[in-house]
């Protein structure tokens, strides 16, 4: 061979499934949940990149000038996000953590109950937003979410999860209101 040839770069190894990341915990936080644990994902810096690649990828295009994203978990991947894109990032807080003048939805999820906030003056009407959690499960916590973001009057673009659990429609909720909704995986048997 001569000199100035090189060598094909050796095949990558192929990177495990991203659901494989998901750590289950039965019975948490009360009997009968499955508990889908993200923060298994997020401790592996590979996964984490390709989970927020992944929630950013079908959105390149669409003139998104918002990021918001729902306490708490949300936050991790909605600012990394917001980071990665070069646009502001908006928290939707558990009630009572924002020092502002808010707006607030309270809902009910698998687990209990609750009410986010969002500052009045987060956003200009007409902002293009997208909605990012973690996990969509009954749909509780994101409906609350986009309920704020239009009562802003923002344009809401889509929502985006790393995790669906169908058998809980939350998606097919959001769906039937007309909300675009992007999941990188789904878990059934919840
Ligand atoms: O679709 P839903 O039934 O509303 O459930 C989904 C929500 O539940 C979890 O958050 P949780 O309320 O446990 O709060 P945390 O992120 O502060 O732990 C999850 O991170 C979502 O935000
Ligand atoms: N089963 C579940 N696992 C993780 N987060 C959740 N939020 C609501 N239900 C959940």
């Amino acid at each position: 061979m001569p000199a100035s040839e090189t060598l094909p770069e050796p095949a990558p190894p192929e990177e495990p499934q991203l659901s494989s990341f998901i750590r289950t915990i039965p019975d948490f936080p009360v009997p009968g949940i499955q508990f889908r644990d993200v923060t298994t994902l997020f401790q592996d810096a590979r996964a984490f990149r390709r989970a927020v690649d992944g929630l950013s990828a079908p959105f390149a295009d669409r003139g998104l000038e918002v990021i918001a994203a729902m306490d708490a978990r949300g936050f991790i991947l909605g600012g990394a996000m917001a980071y990665a894109l070069g646009l502001p990032f908006v928290p939707i807080r558990k009630k009572g953590k924002l020092p502002g003048t808010t707006l607030m939805e309270s809902y009910t999820l698998e687990y209990g109950e609750a009410s986010v906030e969002i500052h009045e003056d987060a956003f200009a009407a007409g902002a293009r937003v997208l909605l990012i959690d973690d996990l969509i499960a009954t749909g509780g916590t994101a409906i609350a979410g986009v309920r704020l973001i239009e009562r802003l009057g923002g344009e809401l673009v889509a929502a985006g999860f790393v995790v669906d659990l169908p058998d809980l429609g939350g998606r097919r909720k959001l769906e039937a209101m007309g909300v675009e909704t992007h999941v990188l995986m789904a878990f059934d048997g919840e």
